[in-house]
């Protein structure tokens, strides 16, 4: 397993930068992009690993999709042209595209195998897998169809009237895409609001869907037709070099052209509420997603308590507020958040294990922790867990450590963010 030395240097965070692609709406462009009839041109894509398990998915059942750098092209030939794939489908790491892809293939009247790494296949399915089988979908898999190598075969589904039990985009939209496949209407009721990139985006390419109080509902066999995507900066990547800015003093960065998108800017609002130095501007509105530049100066923030309907707007960023916390003025408890226990770590695990190995005063609750602030951190062999947000947790935790920091597997860390290390360099000086 490789390792990367990470030494303790004073360095201070500076200038601007623009991250790459947002991974949520980059996997959904190609779905839709693979569904709909006609060219779609994706720009500003994320070429992270999970995004790449999307497009492979989608090539094997005929679909031509062609990546150029950043800007991927889609020859949509619609819904019933999809092929059954010879091979089993390799899903990788990737959670969003186990679920999403599901919804569509339980649509399909074909056969499909699916696998993943091992993480994923530590991951439960059954929260999809349960409401596409009302749907008439037939699957089978580990343990009654909870965990991969999944088996299935879809078509002829019918709709559904279906409330969620957790609190998971992946599973909504799992549905609704299975939805768009059936017969008639379904809803997908939520009681905590989730990421709606799934709703926006069908829009985009033509769909109908209609959102009330929490109901979502899509009516069935809706021809899409191919369009123009631009991506906006992945504000969950963002959140790390918006941290790192602010636990490095001196620091002062500008993020530029990041996705801004009312159901993910919740790591704004807490970074508001624990009084860091943080300003929103230029916003504007980018293919139906706002965007706008966000400025961080470094700053010495306070300890609050986090919970509630905010935790699935900041479901991904929590590994590194847990690591801001270590440096607020007293305490920080995070609760509700059991959901993280289901990434591609056991999250509440991985962070507390690997703060605690660094120095700081946080301890795991059920469904959350507790972080004492104020900690100086030492440094010393710490591991991913092959998780790329823990793998990049650590890294930005590395610029304030009073040793050096060994990263045991930092190469999880091209899941989400590919160019992470080469940014990270460009605005440390
Ligand atoms: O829908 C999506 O694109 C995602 C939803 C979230 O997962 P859950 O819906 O399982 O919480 C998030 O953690 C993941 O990184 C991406
Ligand atoms: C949980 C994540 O992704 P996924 O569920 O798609 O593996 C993530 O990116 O943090």
């Amino acid at each position: 397993m490789s390792e990367k030395l990470l030494e303790s240097k004073q360095t201070v965070i500076k200038g601007e930068l623009q991250v790459p692609g947002d991974k949520s709406i980059s996997h959904r462009s190609i779905i839709f992009g693979s569904l709909a009839q006609g060219k779609t041109v994706v720009t500003n894509f994320l070429d992270g690993e999970d995004c790449m398990r999307t497009i492979a998915a989608f090539q094997a059942m005929g679909v031509s999709i062609e990546k150029h750098g950043q800007t991927v092209v889609i020859e949509g030939n619609g819904v019933e042209n999809l092929q059954e794939p010879i091979e089993p489908i390799n899903l990788g790491n990737s959670g969003t595209t186990a679920r999403l892809l599901l919804g569509v293939l339980a649509g399909l009247p074909h056969h499909f195998t699916l696998f993943g790494d091992e993480s994923l296949t530590n991951r439960p399915m059954d929260r999809v897998v349960i409401p596409l089988r009302q749907m008439g979908a037939m699957i089978d898999g580990r343990e009654n169809g909870k965990y991969l190598p999944l088996a299935m075969r879809g078509g002829n589904l019918s709709s559904i009237a279906f409330e969620t039990p957790v609190k998971s985009a992946q599973v909504k939209s799992g549905v609704l895409l299975a939805g768009l496949l059936a017969e008639g209407e379904t809803t997908v009721t939520e009681k905590t609001t989730t990421r709606d990139h799934t709703e926006n985006m069908l829009q985009a390419f033509g769909g109908k869907i209609d959102t009330n109080n929490g109901k979502i509902s899509i009516t069935g066999k809706q021809q899409l037709q191919g369009t123009e995507i631009h991506v906006p900066g992945d504000i969950s990547s963002a959140a790390f070099f918006l941290v790192a800015s602010t636990i490095v003093s001196g620091s002062e960065l500008t993020i530029k052209d990041v996705g801004l998108n009312p159901t993910r800017t919740g790591i704004i609002d807490v970074l508001k509420q624990m009084d860091v130095d943080i300003t929103v501007v230029e916003e504007r509105t980018i293919g139906g997603e706002p965007v706008g530049s966000i400025t961080v100066r470094s700053s010495t923030p306070k300890g609050i308590i986090i919970d509630g309907e905010i935790i699935p707007r900041i479901i991904d960023e929590i590994p590194i507020i847990a690591l801001l916390a270590t440096q607020a003025n007293g305490k920080t408890i995070i609760r509700d958040a059991e959901e993280l226990r289901y990434k591609e770590s056991d999250r509440i695990a991985s962070v507390v294990n690997t703060l605690q190995a660094l120095g700081a005063d946080i301890e795991a609750t059920k469904d959350g922790m507790i972080i004492h602030g104020n900690r100086t951190l030492s440094g010393g062999k710490v591991d991913s867990y092959g998780d790329h947000r823990i793998g990049m947790m650590i890294a930005i935790a590395s610029l304030i450590t009073e040793q050096a920091v060994t990263l045991v597997n930092p190469a999880c860390i091209s899941i989400s963010y590919p160019s992470f290390f080469e940014h990270l360099k460009k605005v440390s000086r």
